[in-house]
């Protein structure tokens, strides 16, 4: 029996880990172990089956001692104990929601409905390191992974809507924080169906930029507003995010010496924990549309193709219907001006599954399987 490590369990993206394991019984046929950074000695959580209390998730003789090592704990906390593990000789497979390993030669990044191939390959050549990848590239090749698969793509742009919960806990919660702020600033005015809506407009827009208005973690406002810019800047003009969706993808698809060219903007919204993607795809061909549905929906049990009609779309195709749920919706599916072999498509997906927990869940069910 696989004796499992799980560090960062509590967290957001942890807590969803540990719901979808419950959900599927993959804690039957594994013997875990839960780890903390603050919290050693106490319960571990209640996932139906006995576990011993938390451990230290520093203690070097208890992590040798497992067979898997499954963290959500973020980037700090692997680039602190992985390379010593590895050092001192620790064999056993290590898997990662967070992003410092990705590109590692060492790593895979996994997304089975998309590369399980890629992922036999490695394990039979005894790769130990398997990462998920950003969450924007997992939801855009779950929802277009038919397209690739089919190697229909020459390039493609991915404008991103990117939720709130991309940037931890304590984002979604400042997000609420800035939405009653707002409504507070004209609770009269609203309440009052003949004020006027400029003044209404006025003081909204004066109360978003007070120095009152909560902004410590998204650093300015996000409610009634937008950010077109998410992680750090790199040299080419490009940010981190639009980086990873470039190198990501072509690594997760096993094109890294001839990657197909992606790019696009990345922009944080006003979503909760869904993010959406606006993609330009230039296909090699012009492929009759209804190829295209049939390929995208046949790709995988959870992309689902959205008829390109206004109902459908917005009560099929938005954050608020996505949310919770497993599917990858993609619509918005059509040639565009430019010619038959320009592709517009949209997609949502729920950043927290698909997006982070599911592709770590599936990983260790592979190892199980083995
Ligand atoms: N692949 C992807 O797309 C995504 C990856 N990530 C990765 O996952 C990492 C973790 O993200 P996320 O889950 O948002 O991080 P959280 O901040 O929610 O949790 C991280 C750790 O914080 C500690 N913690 C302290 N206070 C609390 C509390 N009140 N409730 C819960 N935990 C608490 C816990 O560790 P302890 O028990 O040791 O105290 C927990 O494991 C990120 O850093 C990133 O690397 C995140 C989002 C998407
Ligand atoms: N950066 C993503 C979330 C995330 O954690 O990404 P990564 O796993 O690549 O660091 C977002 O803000 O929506």
């Amino acid at each position: 029996m696989l004796k499992v490590g799980f560090v960062g369990w509590r967290g957001m993206v942890g807590s969803v880990l540990m719901q979808r394991m419950v959900e599927e019984g993959d804690f039957d046929g594994i013997e875990p172990v839960f780890f903390t950074t603050s919290q050693v000695g106490q319960a571990g959580p209640d996932v139906g089956v006995d576990v011993p209390p938390l451990k230290d998730a520093f203690d070097r003789q208890a992590l040798e001692a497992l067979d898997v090592i499954v963290t959500c704990q973020g980037g700090d906390y692997t680039k602190e104990v992985y390379g010593d593990l590895r050092a001192g000789g620790w064999k056993g497979y290590w898997i990662d929601a967070a992003s410092t390993l990705r590109m590692a030669d060492e790593a895979t990044i996994v997304l089975d409905p998309v590369n399980r191939r890629v992922i036999d390959d490695q394990l039979a050549r005894g790769a130990k390191t398997f990462v998920g990848g950003n969450c924007t590239v997992s939801l855009m090749l779950m929802g277009l992974g038919g397209l690739f698969e089919a190697g229909m793509v020459e390039w493609m742009t991915s404008m991103t809507y990117q939720a709130a919960s991309g940037s931890g806990a304590k984002h979604m919660r400042e997000l609420l924080g800035q939405m009653g702020a707002l409504h507070d600033s004209v609770g009269g005015e609203l309440a009052d169906p003949s004020s006027a809506i400029l003044d209404i407009d006025r003081k909204v827009t004066a109360a978003m930029r007070s120095g009152e208005f909560p902004t410590e973690n998204f650093t300015a406002p996000l409610a009634g507003s937008l950010l077109p810019w998410i992680d750090t800047k790199l040299d080419n003009g490009q940010s981190k995010e639009e980086w990873k969706g470039s190198v990501e993808s072509n690594k997760i698809l096993g094109l890294q010496d001839n990657p197909i060219p992606i790019d696009g903007l990345c922009v944080r919204i006003g979503a909760m924990r869904s993010h959406s993607q606006a993609f330009t795809i230039k296909l090699k061909q012009d492929v009759p549309l209804d190829e295209i549905e049939d390929r995208l929906a046949k790709h995988n049990d959870w992309v689902k193709v959205i008829p390109n009609d206004k109902e459908a779309t917005i009560a099929e195709l938005t954050p608020a219907a996505v949310t919770g749920t497993m599917s990858v919706p993609v619509g918005r599916l059509r040639k565009l001006a430019m010619g038959g072999e320009y592709l517009s498509a949209f997609s949502v997906g729920d950043q927290l599954l698909w997006g982070a927990a599911e592709p770590l869940k599936r990983m260790l069910t592979i190892l199980r399987e083995q």
